[in-house]
């Protein structure tokens, strides 16, 4: 009887031999996507000073009570200009959105809700307004660190900054931000049969779609991929490339080679690296012949030569390990529930399977809906279509309504 890793063992495993990287310094644009490599306070009050929501006029709130009124206007301030004269009483200062707050002024009265008065002698020399409703005190103020005081937390350690944390940085006149090392990740492909795209295929021969694929799936997830080209099924040759890629790599992936074919040779490369085999065999299907070792200190995970166990085989057990040395303050999985549409009999394989669902909202209620197409290994045009992966454990069967564990694919794009 064959013995296979759990999914759980394996993440033990291997998320324990891994820390993150050090960090480095960057200029703010070029901090998107990275992870956060020390937590941001702040350094102003934000806003850093009283402003206006509104464009309008600056009053004492107190004038307006018998509204409507007529105030004598002192000045105009735009943003970024500086209110000169104190506002007293029967007073106003024609103010707009974003610009400081007159001392003696208490509250904001819109544009809209007041008419200029050019009617009445004095008027014609010294500009005035009628307001017609009357304010709160504090209406329409922006105050002074209302939305952080100096010194709050901006940002933690370990989130990866997006446009939203851009903002955040931005504001705070952030130039520079500490990220994580981006982790550099080898990839070779193996298989005599296996052809880069732009030759012809001869009889037998397949392009090869796992190196574009995991080129992409390393960059969502915040990794620099480094491709090392493809290897025939020659133990010398490939042994020689996995030294040469784990001896300049953060992590180094394979893909095929380790099934137990006459030319299943990847493991042997591994040890031939001068590397440590830890687990072969996972209980997941498909991807169940996955592979972890390290080459020197590298760890190398040998991926299923099929596109989709391959797939799989990376969203499970490389993401993690991956989004672990990038910086990522929450590396695993996090499996939701859902509701299942469907009924699905895994007591036959033993192993825990994964199924490329859709998750769709069905009456308010997260539901999983199996596409009617093959979930075989080798199948790879349902991918761009998944939204999750279904885990039935193995020797169970799952019922139409049961609530079952899927785990979410992370596709967030960077560049
Ligand atoms: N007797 C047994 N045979 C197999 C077993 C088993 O337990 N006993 N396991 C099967 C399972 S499950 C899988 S998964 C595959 C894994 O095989 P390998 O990881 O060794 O992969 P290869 O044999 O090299 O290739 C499998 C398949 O994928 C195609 N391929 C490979 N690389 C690429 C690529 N870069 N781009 C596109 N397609 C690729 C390759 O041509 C094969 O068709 O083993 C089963 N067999
Ligand atoms: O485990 Mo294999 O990946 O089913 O096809």
């Amino acid at each position: 009887m064959e013995s296979f890793l759990t999914l759980e063992a394996a993440w033990e495993e291997t998320m324990s031999r891994t820390a993150a990287l050090g960090t480095e310094e960057v200029e703010l644009m070029d901090a998107y996507g990275r992870f956060l490599g020390k937590k941001v306070t702040a350094r102003l009050p934000f806003p850093a000073f009283d402003r206006s929501a509104l464009d309008g006029y600056a009053v004492r709130a107190a004038d307006l009570k018998d509204a409507p009124v007529t105030l004598r206007v002192l000045e105009e301030v735009g943003a970024g200009q500086v209110p000169t004269q104190v506002v007293g009483t029967g007073q106003a200062t024609r103010i707009m959105t974003g610009a400081p707050i007159p001392v003696g002024a208490d509250a904001i009265v819109r544009l809209e809700v007041t008419e200029r008065v050019d009617g009445s002698h004095e008027a014609q020399t010294v500009p005035h307004v009628r307001i017609l409703l009357t304010v709160a005190a504090g209406e329409a103020i922006s105050r002074q660190g209302e939305d952080t005081p100096a010194g709050a937390l901006l940002l933690e350690a370990g989130c990866q900054i997006g446009g939203a944390e851009l903002a955040v940085l931005g504001a705070n006149g952030v130039d520079r931000v500490t990220v994580y090392r981006r982790p550099r990740v080898g990839v070779i492909v193996s298989g005599a049969e296996v052809r880069p795209a732009g030759q012809s295929l001869e009889a037998g021969q397949v392009y090869d779609s796992n190196g574009p694929m995991l080129a992409g799936l390393i960059r969502e997830q915040g990794g620099h991929p480094i491709l090392y080209g493809q290897v025939g099924d020659d133990l010398e040759a490939t042994a020689r490339l996995v030294k040469k890629a784990a001896a300049s790599c953060d992590l180094l992936l394979t893909t095929g080679g380790v099934s137990v074919g006459d030319y299943d040779l990847m493991r042997d490369a591994y040890v031939q690296a001068g590397g440590e085999l830890l687990f072969w065999k996972v209980s997941m299907r498909p991807g169940t012949p996955v592979t972890y070792a390290r080459v020197g200190a590298t760890p190398v995970f040998g991926l299923s030569g099929n596109p989709a166990a391959a797939f799989i085989n990376f969203v499970l057990l490389v993401q993690p390990v991956l989004r672990k040395l990038a910086g990522h303050a929450q590396p695993e999985h996090r499996p939701v529930k859902a509701m299942l549409d469907s009924q699905i009999d895994a007591r036959v394989i033993g192993l825990d399977r994964f199924l490329r669902v859709n998750l769709i909202m069905q009456e308010a209620v997260l539901t999983a809906v199996l596409p009617t197409h093959s979930q075989k290994a080798g199948i790879l045009t349902t991918l761009p279509h998944t939204d999750a992966l279904l885990r039935i454990p193995g020797g169970t069967s799952v019922q139409h309504g049961q609530l079952v564990d899927v785990y979410p694919l992370q596709r967030g794009v960077h560049t």
